[in-house]
């Protein structure tokens, strides 16, 4: 079953067509990867997607429903969670408070029983993201890699079908990414929710990833398993330079 439909999206900012006329569909327990270069339009797609801003043409179905150019706040609140490349903490709480923050919307509310379930919930994320030691820290103590295990968990914290990861892996060391794309794993093996995931760092994108769409100057120019997005002329020819180099080192996934 498609839980998410995306027709002919454009999105134009004065001259410059950031996407243009992209189609795909996600089916409900995906993991499906955006690959592109920089300025491919990737984070464009997901802002339309997320209802941070409407597309200038297209439309948007997610489960049965027309999202097109619907607020960030209602898309959210039908369970279609995002991340942001730069993490984006709320200063002066603490760890818990922030995840605690989506703990009493409305969807989560709904979904956990009510409010008075919320710190438990708030709690039972932050160990799904292996960041419940840190619980009572201020955000501002975080290292680079907690912040992003917590602009995780916040998402989590909706009860999302499915969830957007805008470069989860951006700025972290091998060790650090491995316990955030377990997470992720885990999560859609086990619970079967939906992942939409932007990653320029490719091997790790490759193993987690079931299907791939390729994107280069805001069209879509391929479509795949891993495999056959490694092998792809138009995308090896979109990454020629230093990510065609990163794409011949992954070999065959
Ligand atoms: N709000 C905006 N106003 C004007 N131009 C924009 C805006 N947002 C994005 N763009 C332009 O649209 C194009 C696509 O940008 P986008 O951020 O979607 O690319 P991306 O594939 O996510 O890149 P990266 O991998 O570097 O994050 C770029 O040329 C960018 O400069």
């Amino acid at each position: 079953m498609n839980i998410l439909e995306v027709s002919s999206l454009y999105k134009r900012f004065g001259g410059l067509e950031a996407t243009k006329d992209v189609s795909f569909t996600v089916q409900q327990g995906e993991i499906l990867g955006i690959l592109g270069p920089n300025g491919a339009g990737k984070t464009t797609l997901f802002n339309q997607i997320a209802g941070s801003f409407a597309p200038t043409a297209g439309a948007i179905v997610f489960a049965g429903q027309d999202i097109t150019g619907r607020s960030a706040h209602a898309v959210a609140n039908l369970g279609l969670a995002r991340t942001f490349q730069i993490p984006r903490p709320l200063h002066g709480l603490t760890v818990l408070e922030n995840v605690l923050v989506p703990c009493y919307s409305p969807r989560a509310t709904g979904l956990i029983g009510g409010r008075k379930y919320a710190k438990d919930w708030a709690k039972a994320v932050l160990i799904t993201v292996s960041l419940d030691d840190k619980a009572d820290l201020a955000v501002e103590k975080l290292t680079h890699g907690e912040l992003k295990k917590l602009e995780l968990a916040k998402a989590l914290a909706l009860k999302p079908q499915l969830i957007m990861l805008d470069e989860p892996f951006a700025g972290l060391g091998v060790q650090e990414v491995a316990p955030i794309a377990e997470s992720v794993r885990k999560l859609n093996q086990e619970h079967g929710l939906t992942v939409l995931i932007i990653e320029h760092k490719l091997k790790e994108f490759m193993k987690l990833v079931h299907r791939v769409i390729a994107l280069n100057y805001g069209e879509k120019i391929a479509e795949g398993t891993p495999r056959d997005i490694v092998n792809n002329p138009l995308v090896i020819e979109a990454y020629l330079g230093k990510g065609g180099a990163a794409l011949a080192s992954i070999g065959n996934p």
